[in-house]
């Protein structure tokens, strides 16, 4: 039995990918010498050969990048058995759980709800928990469905722990088990399934039925504080929906609602300040050493997820240690074969992996276990000296510097960052507090969201809020236990795909271009070198739309001008451009393969690849030049989460993984790319190409490159022939038509 207490909660392992390293350094050959062979020969080419050699560079630059991401590629075990043999559930530290909801139309109640659920029905002692909504869009209905939800939590939340149900989220639950039920269930099992599947019907209806009306309940009854607001100009709302007051083991925990309060001209800082008020009224309420935070999509799919999470961060070596736990994102219900390359699983096979074996997991937003005292601004030294946090100071005026005005938050905030867990109350003082500390001016002078807390100024919060933390010397954990942590939604549809592709790239590259850009964070901080080449690769994203876009029109103005920019058949250098090409793709196909995934998803993944730099990855890049000359401000647009209802039948089915445009400019740059590779094209094959002198002109890897660019966009040569969304509207398809006309004119001059 001694052995069983000095089993590692935790292991590393390190996965070897010999064959993977070998093409890598191939490739990374083939790239130095064609850059090597281009520095040779500048004098016998113009300037396409230094916009290719330019392009190169960058391309070359960036798998130097991907190598080291790739390089130690670990898992992490986890064993919540051995973690239960050694501390008693009563001993288990307090989890406080957030949901961040914006907008109830692109996020529907019904999902967000689920998610509640299933997080209110973890494999936990329920009297450790509490879950608090943070509700941006200020709904009536999103409130009405999470009160209903809260009744139907207290059958919900015992049935699930009786029966040890796997999936928590009720409408998963129901739909995948449909009503057969096996041989040995209990007549008991039957009943009470029967009676809970009902429950949870006539919960959806009422929601379904409430989502038609404006209202959907008696404001002035139910809740009068709801009546006349406007969603962008009303004070704090705070609800207590249920309160484990009895403390009972198997009912569900605490559910508070939060607004925070929005004024018009006042910055809400998107989902950063919704996550900081809830660090705050939570602080006030529970003040858990512990926060997971999940997006409203993103349902709990293993109910262990507090257990494997807790395996990497108690004990006293990881306290000084490891930040946080992060959870990879996974997609439900995916489309088939990932046609608009959405769902990442090979980029966190292999990049997840590799980054989880550096310095740990990038913080990816959604599905992660933080450390309290971490986001209130510790470093691992202020834990390992025993001291009182000494960087952030604990003197009175600092504390208010960090923490803001309220008395009540302070103190909580001083307990947190000294370990002390005692569970602060919800008396309707601490909900006085609360309300307090939820609104706009309250972080006015104070450190949040600088060096407290979420952190502000830049779209993907998460990564800036992540990177502080690894700046500060902490590691992460890649948590992965089997069955997958959480599932969510992906985006499905060219138009939400972009949307939110575009945001990333913007708030990637916000950071990239600011002050906390990573490279200080290397150099003065405790960065670590590697990592901050994982950063770079991550946050540059938008740059690589420049390379990507001039390497595109290479093969178009060579073919236009009878020129090239790939050596020709009399040198030897002819086989660099073909052996790299052959070999990256056999190189990324592998890579799916050993996922699991089909070639048809390879595919879908390489063309979506292109298609996303040109287009999403440019206006990501463009928002951020126009936000650094003053001109316009980034936002944050919220993803469409689609209610994948189980009605697999659907008609539309055959359409669905069909690309869908709108009229948004960011599908004009592709259309234009195909439009420009069409009539190069056809001046090769009509043969209304100038003379070449002296077999200088374009052979065949420049037709070949250009005929591969339209197969890349061939979801956009459909578009041009596609009807209602399914097709490239008028005016995008007239503007590109014209950027193609100037594009041919100055080629021709
Ligand atoms: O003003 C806002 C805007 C968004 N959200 C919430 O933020 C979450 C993420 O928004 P979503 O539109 O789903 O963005 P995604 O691109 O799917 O999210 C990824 O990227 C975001 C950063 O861009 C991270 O915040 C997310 O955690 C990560 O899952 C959702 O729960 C929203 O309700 C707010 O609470 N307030
Ligand atoms: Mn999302």
């Amino acid at each position: 039995m001694a052995n069983q207490n000095s089993l590692p909660l935790h292991e590393r392992i390190e996965l070897r990918y010999t064959l993977h390293k070998v093409i890598e350094f191939i490739i990374l050959f083939l790239l130095l010498s064609l850059l090597v062979h281009r520095l040779l020969s500048f004098n016998d080419h113009g300037f396409t050969w230094l916009i290719a050699f330019l392009c190169e560079l960058s391309f070359t630059l960036n798998w130097v990048i991907t190598i080291s991401n790739k390089w130690n590629i670990v898992e992490y075990k986890t064993y919540p058995d051995r973690l239960l043999q050694r501390v008693s559930k009563h001993e288990l530290p307090p989890v406080d759980m957030f949901v961040t909801t914006a907008n109830s139309e692109l996020e529907p109640p019904i999902i967000t709800i689920n998610t509640v659920l299933s997080l209110l029905a973890v494999d936990y002692p329920t009297n450790k928990l509490a879950c608090y909504v943070s509700d941006d869009g200020c709904s009536p209905l999103t409130f009405y469905s999470l009160s209903e939800a809260s009744k139907f939590a207290k059958l919900w939340v015992p049935f699930c722990k009786k029966y040890n149900v796997q999936v928590r989220a009720p409408f998963r639950y129901f739909s995948n088990n449909n009503t057969t039920f096996s041989s040995n269930d209990s007549s008991e099992f039957k009943q009470e399934w029967t009676l809970l599947k009902d429950e949870y019907e006539q919960l959806s209806r009422k929601i379904e039925d409430a989502v038609g009306k404006s209202i959907p309940f008696d404001v002035s009854q139910d809740f009068p504080v709801f009546s006349n607001i406007e969603r962008n100009n009303h004070p704090t709302i705070i609800k207590v929906l249920w309160e484990n007051k009895e403390d009972v083991s198997d009912g569900p925990p605490h559910l508070i609602y939060i607004s925070r309060e929005k004024r018009p001209k006042h910055p809400h800082h998107s989902k950063a300040g919704a996550m900081n008020v809830l660090t705050r009224v939570s602080g006030l309420m529970t003040n858990a050493p512990f926060m997971l935070n999940v997006d409203c999509d993103m349902f709990v799919n293993n109910p262990n997820i507090m257990l494997h999470a807790m395996c990497t961060l108690l004990g006293s070596e990881n306290e000084t240690k490891n930040a946080f736990a992060q959870f990879p994102q996974i997609f439900y219900d995916g489309l088939k074969d990932d046609p608009f390359g959405n769902q990442m699983v090979v980029l966190w096979k292999f990049v997840g992996h590799g980054i989880a074996g550096i310095q740990g997991p990038i913080y990816a937003g959604t599905g992660c276990v933080h450390r309290r005292k971490v986001i209130y601004g510790l470093s691992p030294t202020d834990t390992k000296n025993g001291e009182r946090y000494p960087n952030i100071g604990s003197g009175k005026v600092e504390m208010l510097k960090n923490f803001g005005t309220s008395e009540e938050f302070t103190k909580s905030a001083g307990d947190a960052l000294q370990g002390n867990t005692e569970c602060v109350n919800m008396s309707s003082k601490s909900i006085e507090a609360a309300h307090r500390v939820g609104e706009c001016e309250y972080e006015y002078g104070t450190n949040w969201g600088i060096k407290v807390g979420w952190r502000y100024g830049s779209t993907t919060e998460d990564i800036l809020t992540g990177l502080s933390i690894h700046n500060k010397g902490w590691n992460s954990i890649f948590c992965t236990p089997d069955p997958p942590a959480f599932l969510g939604c992906a985006p499905t549809g060219g138009p939400d795909s972009m949307t939110q592709q575009k945001r990333w790239a913007t708030g990637l590259l916000e950071i990239l271009l600011s002050k906390n850009c990573p490279i200080f964070g290397t150099l003065f901080a405790n960065l670590q070198f590697r990592m901050f080449l994982c950063y770079f690769w991550v946050l540059s994203w938008g740059l690589r739309c420049i390379p990507e876009l001039c390497y595109a029109a290479l093969p178009a103005y060579s073919i236009i001008t009878n020129t090239h920019f790939l050596p020709k058949g009399q040198e030897p250098t002819y086989y660099i451009p073909i052996a790299l090409f052959v070999l990256y793709h056999i190189y990324t196909l592998l890579e799916h393969l050993q996922t699991g995934l089909s070639i048809r998803a390879w595919w879908n993944n390489q063309r979506m690849g292109r298609i996303t730099v040109m287009s999403a990855w440019l206006f990501g890049f463009i928002g951020v030049i126009l936000k650094l000359l003053g001109i316009t401000e980034t936002v944050f647009e919220v993803t469409r989460k689609d209610q994948s209802t189980s009605s697999d039948e659907g008609s539309e089915d055959s359409e669905a993984g069909r690309f869908t445009f709108d009229t948004s400019p960011i599908f004009v740059p592709p259309t234009t790319i195909l439009l420009v590779q069409l009539t190069a094209l056809a001046t090769a094959f009509l043969g209304l190409r100038p003379q070449d002198q002296d077999e200088l002109g374009s052979g065949p890897l420049e037709v070949i490159s250009s005929v591969w660019l339209v197969l890349c966009l061939w979801p956009f040569l459909k578009g041009l022939f596609g009807t209602g969304k399914y097709g490239i509207p008028l005016s995008t398809i007239f503007k590109s038509v014209g950027f193609t006309l100037l594009f041919y004119t100055l080629c021709r001059n």
